[in-house]
């Protein structure tokens, strides 16, 4: 049985039709829904019809393809358009789902009726979300971050690219029909104007529509980092109990001296904001940052319950069944009168939230808790990021691109203990084997 986060007792299916010109962050939008819906365990799938139409048209088409006159390439277009919603209706039944996005630019309303019929035939729920802009400007920096590059263009002159793309953009606007509130006041829908400048709403009538439209509002696409330290060693990290409240040791405290340094290594004169939990040793690390702090309850690390304060070892010995129904699910495992990294997930949505909101974060939190940030930006699975390596005296740079994120990582060079517990032992330490090493060490194909 799939466990939901969000109340999905009506068994909702939700297709999120997509409507845009093109290079208006349709795909964007869709993969980040797509990453925020799986990291709350929320089974979603986006269907990229421009995938569906590379496998069967020509493999590099030009602007002339995307001419609506244009029978022959219609007939292909619409023959991707087709399988998309066939696999996506099959993915329906085949795998539970609960929200499919349909990203095309589903751009006449003759297609969008087609769309929403078949909806209406499968019990699945339409939802349009319409990202408009009239920013020439933004849509030309579009066209050069993600276009240019696209598979359409491999091996094409920038230049000519960028030419025959705006061109398939003046192919689509002879047809275009935007979303309209009173031709289309019967639908569900969402139109964002401009990026977030301005959103009209209309007939969000589900708590997971209403989920998607408050995502989709705070959203942003300014460049920005994020940096992800866990707090210096502590006194606790060097006797190997968890939890607890305890201060840092003398090597942490030299990791929290040398933090500025290595931050403004990496951020140069950024003004950042910190993030802190509110317990003792992240306080402790951000002490010596000369930037504005905020604590927050939601970053304190994972409640160990009855375990709080215990070493692996003796946990092993007190509560030996609890120590391997933990190892065997580790996501799910609450412990005794604490918390599961589930828990851990649902109370750092707010944070996720307002991290999409802000520019230059720094947050300085706990293992547990970074791993599930992390996982949220680097689409970690669930069954992944319990395992993940995350050592002490390290800081993280996230970059969010335009379909991901880039890592680097930033060793201080200042020894500590490592706090990492392998699968199927008490004993902690980063002595990795073979078989586990590729699965929980912070790995990224875009790591530098
Ligand atoms: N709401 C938005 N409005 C305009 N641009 C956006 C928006 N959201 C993201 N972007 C930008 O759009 C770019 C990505 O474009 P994307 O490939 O998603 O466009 P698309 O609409 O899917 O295009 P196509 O129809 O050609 O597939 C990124 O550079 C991103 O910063």
């Amino acid at each position: 049985m799939p466990v939901y986060t969000v109340s999905n007792v009506q068994n909702l299916r939700i297709c999120v039709v997509m409507v845009g010109l093109p290079a208006r962050g349709k795909s964007f939008i869709s993969q980040k829904i797509v990453r925020y819906l799986s990291w709350l365990s929320i089974k979603s799938k986006s269907f990229n019809v421009g995938n569906y139409r590379r496998q069967t048209g020509p493999p590099q088409p030009n602007a002339e393809f995307f001419d609506a006159k244009n029978k022959e390439a219609y007939k292909i277009r619409q023959q991707a358009v087709t399988k998309a919603v066939e696999d996506m209706m099959n993915w329906f039944v085949a795998e539970q789902g609960v929200v499919a996005i349909l990203d095309a630019t589903n751009s006449t309303r003759e297609r969008r009726d087609w769309i929403l019929r078949l909806c209406r035939e499968n019990g699945i729920e339409p939802m349009f979300l319409e990202s408009w802009c009239d920013d020439q400007e933004l849509v030309l920096r579009n066209i050069t971050d993600v276009k240019q590059t696209s598979p359409d263009y491999v091996g094409v002159d920038p230049e000519v690219a960028k030419r025959d793309f705006l061109e398939r953009i003046a192919k689509y606007e002879e047809v275009y029909e935007p979303l309209d509130d009173n031709i289309d006041r019967d639908l569900t829908f969402v139109r964002l104007i401009n990026v977030a400048q301005q959103v009209i709403i209309n007939k969000i009538e589900t708590y997971l529509e209403s989920r998607v439209v408050f995502y989709v509002m705070n959203l942003h696409i300014k460049p920005r980092c994020i940096w992800l330290s866990r707090h210096g060693e502590s006194v606790y990290n060097i006797e190997k109990k968890i939890g607890g409240d305890s201060s840092l040791s003398p090597r942490g405290l030299q990791y929290a001296k040398k933090l500025p340094d290595l931050v403004r290594q990496s951020a140069g004169d950024a003004d950042l904001t910190v993030w802190t939990s509110t317990l003792i040793r992240t306080q402790e690390t951000a002490q010596f940052l000369p930037y504005k702090q905020l604590q927050w309850k939601a970053l304190d690390e994972l409640d160990a319950g009855v375990c709080d304060g215990m070493t692996y070892e003796e946990i092993e010995e007190k509560y030996p069944e609890d120590f391997k129904a933990r190892d065997e699910d580790k996501y799910e495992y609450r412990y005794r009168g604490g918390e599961s990294y589930r828990d851990v997930v649902i109370r750092l949505e707010p944070i996720i939230m307002e991290l999409e909101r802000q520019e230059n974060i720094l947050i300085i939190t706990h293992q547990a808790v970074l791993r599930c940030i992390y996982a949220y930006f680097m689409n970690v699975p669930q069954e992944e990021s319990p395992w993940m390596s995350i050592p002490l005296h390290t800081l993280i740079r996230l970059e969010p691109r335009a379909y991901g994120t880039k890592v680097t990582r930033i060793k201080a060079d200042i020894p500590a203990v490592s706090t990492y517990k392998e699968k199927g032992t008490s004993r902690v330490g980063e002595a990795l084997t073979e078989a586990t090493k590729s699965r929980h060490v912070l790995t990224n194909p875009s790591n530098d």
